[in-house]
């Protein structure tokens, strides 16, 4: 029996396995990663499709957000982690040695699962990477801070605060505001790991609707524990147990026809 219904509207199916270049976001080859002696990730491969989301679920300690920080290099702050393989954006392995990983990180933003705004005013967060960029034009900041605190739902409630601390939000507001932060400067891919856990019903419904309409843009790779938000929002899901991906399909086919035992046993609740 299997106990969650697919309920957002996804976009239609693709043939993964057989995902065009031009549909093609990023394309994971053989890859895997090591903490230490222990191995977290096992030989994966997959292709992410452009202007969808794809989510991440599995058990506790399955490696979700290890997969996810590998997108944009994030584990290269932990010194024991080693990873081979391959993973391409436009065709370029962002693990080959000439590349710049602070222009890959404008490339991949990311979203943690605590709002993390810096102790400085809503429109200071939402230009903090601009004005890394060296962009100090007034008017051009100005509409980023709208372009962006719209394209994350959070315009209406604090046009008329900016210059406010950006603590005095709520935590659901204050997670909009991150995602402002993070498509302030434009990225392609935009990774959340499991960015509602720490937000209250309504606050994570806003969220998950504000993820609908961030596909427009982007490519959204979403990390989650909640298989009905899975279900939700996400038109891809891949289901990983003990650092293997086990299967990778369209949301809809993965939640009512699972091909392996291992993904219906978890997505019925058998274990995880
Ligand atoms: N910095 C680290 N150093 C050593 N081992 C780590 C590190 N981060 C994760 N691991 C290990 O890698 C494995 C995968 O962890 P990861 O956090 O990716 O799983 P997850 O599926 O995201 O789990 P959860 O849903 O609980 O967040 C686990 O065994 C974890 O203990």
């Amino acid at each position: 029996m299997i106990s969650v219904t697919p309920t957002n509207t996804q976009a239609g199916s693709l043939d993964l396995a057989n995902l065009s270049a031009a549909d093609t976001a990023l394309e994971i080859q053989n890859l895997n990663l090591h903490y230490g002696e222990a191995q977290a990730l096992y030989d994966i491969s997959m292709k992410i499709p452009k202007n969808r989301v794809t989510a991440f679920i599995g058990p506790s300690g399955c490696g979700k957000s290890t997969l996810l920080r590998c997108i944009n290099r994030m584990n290269d702050l932990v010194e024991i982690c080693k990873v081979s393989g391959e993973i391409r954006l436009h065709e370029q392995n962002i693990y080959a040695k000439n590349v710049d990983v602070a222009a890959l990180r404008r490339q991949v933003g990311m979203v943690f699962q605590r709002p993390n705004p810096f102790p400085k005013s809503i429109y200071e967060n939402v230009v903090y990477g601009m004005r890394l960029q060296g962009v100090n034009d007034r008017r051009r900041l100005d509409e980023v801070v709208e372009r962006s605190l719209k394209g994350a739902a959070l315009w209406d409630e604090v046009k008329d605060r900016l210059n406010e601390s950006a603590f005095g939000l709520s935590g659901g507001q204050q997670q909009r505001l991150v995602i402002a932060r993070a498509i302030a400067i434009e990225p392609e891919v935009l990774l959340l790991d499991e960015p509602t856990s720490a937000l209250d019903p309504i606050s994570t419904l806003t969220i998950e609707e504000l993820i609908t309409e961030l596909k427009e843009q982007f490519t959204v790779v979403i990390v989650t524990h909640n298989m009905q938000q899975a279900a939700r929002v996400s038109d891809q899901t891949a289901f990983m147990y003990m650092g293997k991906l086990i299967e990778y399909a369209d949301t809809n086919t993965l939640f009512t026809t699972p091909q392996k035992k291992q993904t219906e046993d978890y997505i019925t609740g058998r274990y995880g």
